[in-house]
């Protein structure tokens, strides 16, 4: 879906109940502390169930508030919608006025990427944002993995139940057993997205980045060391896995590695440079998405003006050109969607609403221009 019309109810500081947003590409204007992270922080709630800046709930209703809803529409009659009961602990899921008791109901009619100014720290820092970031492309490119990572978490579960427990052996053995097929299936499947991920990263750097496009080189790392049998290094660690009390190796282990030459790249690129490359890969994920024709992909991009210079920035707005996404980015000053705004004019003919939608935000106020 893309997100014809976004409907908020004591969200943060968002005023505004209702706003209509363009189907591809839309400016979010606003000062320090006016509410533009928190509109693309809606969006992300609904898409994520949680927010991109913070893991307490509670954070995101209104001052004094105890409900908080948002909800999205389409222009195909799709609506989802989301509200939490804070005091309550109640999580409401709709879809279509139906109640769905799963998130991931509503995160396969919506894929919701976003990028801010701390993501590529975040991203290149622990393997945890790359896992997520690597899950959610999995999720709505290959459809039949939701059901064999389900299986395998499963057994993940199980196993380190038995690992905490000191149960019997026999019992430990059968679960690594089944853990061990498992994660070779799952590595498998997700080496392939991964494939198919670095194949389409190298056309957005090609428009990004194209003086590193030849030096840029990414590993699959499965979740074990490749040339070894996972049972073999199971039977090798277990007393250190007895010791940490869960599984240390297999597929939910996984990691990508982004080199350049031979070094990690956040060593070697500077953060505007960094930033870029994030920006590749999420729109590469945001192709696959797209590809599937399952959901318009949605990408968020907070702050557009941090890190980038105007050539930066011009090589970003042919890149989003490109995209078949709907894209919402927010930035303080006017003069740093120029380069943008004067691309998607040019392209759009006399009437610039064809091509984007331009908001001001004032203390939770969204008003279009
Ligand atoms: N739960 C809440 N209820 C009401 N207001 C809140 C809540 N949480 C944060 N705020 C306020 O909402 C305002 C908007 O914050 P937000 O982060 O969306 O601003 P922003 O426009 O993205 O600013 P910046 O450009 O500085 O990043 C801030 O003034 C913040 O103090």
């Amino acid at each position: 879906m893309s997100v014809a019309k976004l409907i908020v109810q004591n969200f943060r500081n968002l005023a505004t109940k209702s706003i209509s947003l363009h189907p591809e590409l839309n400016f979010i204007l606003g000062d320090n502390g006016s509410g533009k992270s928190s509109l693309l922080e809606a969006i992300f709630f609904i898409g994520h169930g949680k927010s991109f800046r913070t893991s307490k709930i509670e954070h995101l209703a209104c001052y004094n508030e105890d409900v908080f809803t948002v909800s999205v529409k389409d222009n195909n009659d799709l609506q989802l919608g989301l509200s939490k009961d804070i005091r309550l602990g109640i999580t409401n899921i709709k879809i279509n006025g139906d109640r769905h008791t799963r998130l991931s109901d509503l995160a396969s009619n919506i894929a919701v990427q976003i990028i801010t100014p701390e993501s590529f720290k975040l991203f290149f820092g622990g393997p945890k944002e790359r896992r997520r970031f690597i899950d959610l492309g999995m999720f709505h490119v290959k459809q039949d993995f939701s059901h064999q990572w389900r299986e395998f978490s499963r057994v993940l579960k199980q196993r380190n139940a038995c690992i905490r427990s000191g149960t019997d052996k026999a019992i430990l053995s059968y679960w690594s057993t089944v853990f061990c097929e498992l994660s070779v299936k799952v590595a498998h499947v997700r080496q392939t997205y991964v494939e198919s991920l670095i194949e389409e990263l190298r056309v957005w750097l090609a428009l990004l980045l194209p003086e590193l496009v030849d030096l840029v080189n990414v590993q699959y790392l499965q979740g074990w060391p490749q040339a070894k049998e996972l049972s073999e290094i199971l039977d090798k660690n277990f007393e250190r896995e007895k010791s940490y009390g869960y599984s240390l190796y297999g597929a939910h282990k996984f990691d990508v590695k982004f080199l350049l030459g031979k070094q990690v790249i956040d060593t070697q690129l500077s953060r505007g440079q960094q930033k870029l490359f994030l920006l590749a890969l999420t729109f590469a994920q945001a192709k696959l998405i797209s590809r599937v024709n399952r959901v318009k992909p949605i990408l968020l991009i907070d702050d557009i003006g941090a890190e980038l210079d105007v050539n930066s920035r011009l090589s970003l707005a042919r890149a989003i050109n490109h995209l078949d996404c709907q894209v919402i980015i927010t930035a303080i000053e006017e003069n740093v969607l120029a380069p943008f705004i004067s691309l998607f004019e040019e392209n759009s003919g006399s009437n610039k609403e064809d091509k984007y939608k331009m908001f001001h935000v004032k203390q939770g106020d969204v008003v279009e221009k």
